[in-house]
Order: C-alpha cells, then structure tokens, then sequence
C-alpha cells in the first residue's frame, strides 16, 4: 500500500525492538534508522526509552544531531518514550555534563524522577485521545515533566505529574507502551503520521 507511512526506530542505544512490533501491528512499515541517509527516507520518526545521556552522545557522534533537529523542526512527527521524552525537551532540569536534546517540545523535564531501576512500576494511564480506557504504563527509572510551555499540551497525568504530552506533530511519554501486548499509543502516533504524510 502506498500510502503506508514508513517510520524509523532511532536505533543508536535502547529498546528498537519491541518498537519495531508494536509499529508494525500498528499498520506502519518499521525500520531502524542509524544514519542520516536513512533518516531522510522515513515519515516519522520514534525515539526510544534506554539511556539519554548516551543516546545524546551517539547522536552526535554519528552525526545525528543536527539532521534529528533539522527534521523535527521541519515538522516530522516524533515519538519519544521515556529517555526519547527526554531527548524531545527544550530543557532538562538535571543533565549530565554535555548532555544535548533534539528538542521539539517546550517542556522542562526531570531526568529518573519517578525513582531508580528497583522502583520501577506500572499503573493505568488515562491519555486524552486514546479511547478505550486506560493504558498500561511501565514506568523505568521514568522522567516526568516540571511544566509545559504555552505550545504544548499535557495530554496524562500520574501521581500528580505530567507523564504524557503533545505538540504538534511531537509526542512524548515517560512510559513504555511497546512493551505491553496494546499498541494504542503507537496507533495514535501511526495517525499523526499519515495525517502530514
Ligand atoms: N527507561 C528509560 O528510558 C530510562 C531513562 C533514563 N533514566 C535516562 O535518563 O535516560
């Protein structure tokens, strides 16, 4: 079908896999994306969870970064889990030395503010737009967000903090959805994709 989006999986560090399947179920032609070439051949882009500091680092390192921001500012769709949250901030309150983000959103986040890797959890999330209840959130070593700027709107809440928000064609959790069996979230972002395609 041609009018099937093809969106990449970042895959310098972190959970590409279960993005990959969760993509795919979701009616979208997944690949990994490593290189700047094989950016410019993808609709959308996600950004998995894994390690931000070293994630930041491999962009720029493998000559991503640049190409990251230039792309999401020209209004390609994005979706970050978790670390890729962190990735997709204007800021993060407590970075690493050297620590960059692509950008995208105008929030301020809040690096492993739900606790360490033993305190890890999962708790049903209600996120606007997504219809059919609650989604299952596997929180690990999760960011939340401090405060949105005026452009983004908070789209779930956990505990109080924002766990969930949108802008534009920017979309960002703290949790992971691929790695629970329901792909609605990527669904959602499957849509925002073929809506600018
Ligand atoms: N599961 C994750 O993606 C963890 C994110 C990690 N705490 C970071 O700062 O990048």
């Amino acid at each position: 079908m041609s009018d099937t989006p093809v969106i990449g999986v970042l895959a310098l560090q972190g959970d590409v896999r279960e993005h990959l399947i969760a993509l795919a179920s979701a009616d979208a032609l997944a690949r990994p994306v490593r290189r700047p070439e094989e950016l410019a051949e993808v609709d959308g882009l996600v950004i998995p969870g894994g390690e931000s500091t070293t994630m930041s680092k491999l962009a720029v390192l493998f000559g991503m970064m640049e190409p990251l921001r230039e792309r999401v500012r020209a209004g390609m769709p994005v979706y970050g889990t978790c670390a890729g949250m962190i990735l997709l901030a204007e800021k993060i309150l407590d970075p690493r030395s050297g620590q960059e983000t692509v950008g995208g959103i105008d929030m301020i986040v809040r690096r492993n503010a739900f606790g360490r890797q033993n305190e890890s959890f999962e708790a049903a999330v209600e996120v606007a737009g997504i219809d059919g209840g609650p989604v299952e959130g596997v929180f690990i070593r999760a960011p939340w967000v401090e405060s949105v700027g005026a452009g983004a709107e908070v789209i779930a809440e956990h505990g109080g903090h924002i766990v969930a928000v949108r802008q534009r064609n920017v979309l960002a959790t703290s949790f992971h959805p691929e790695l629970t069996g329901d792909h609605r979230v990527h669904a959602l972002f499957v849509d925002m994709v073929r809506a600018v395609k």
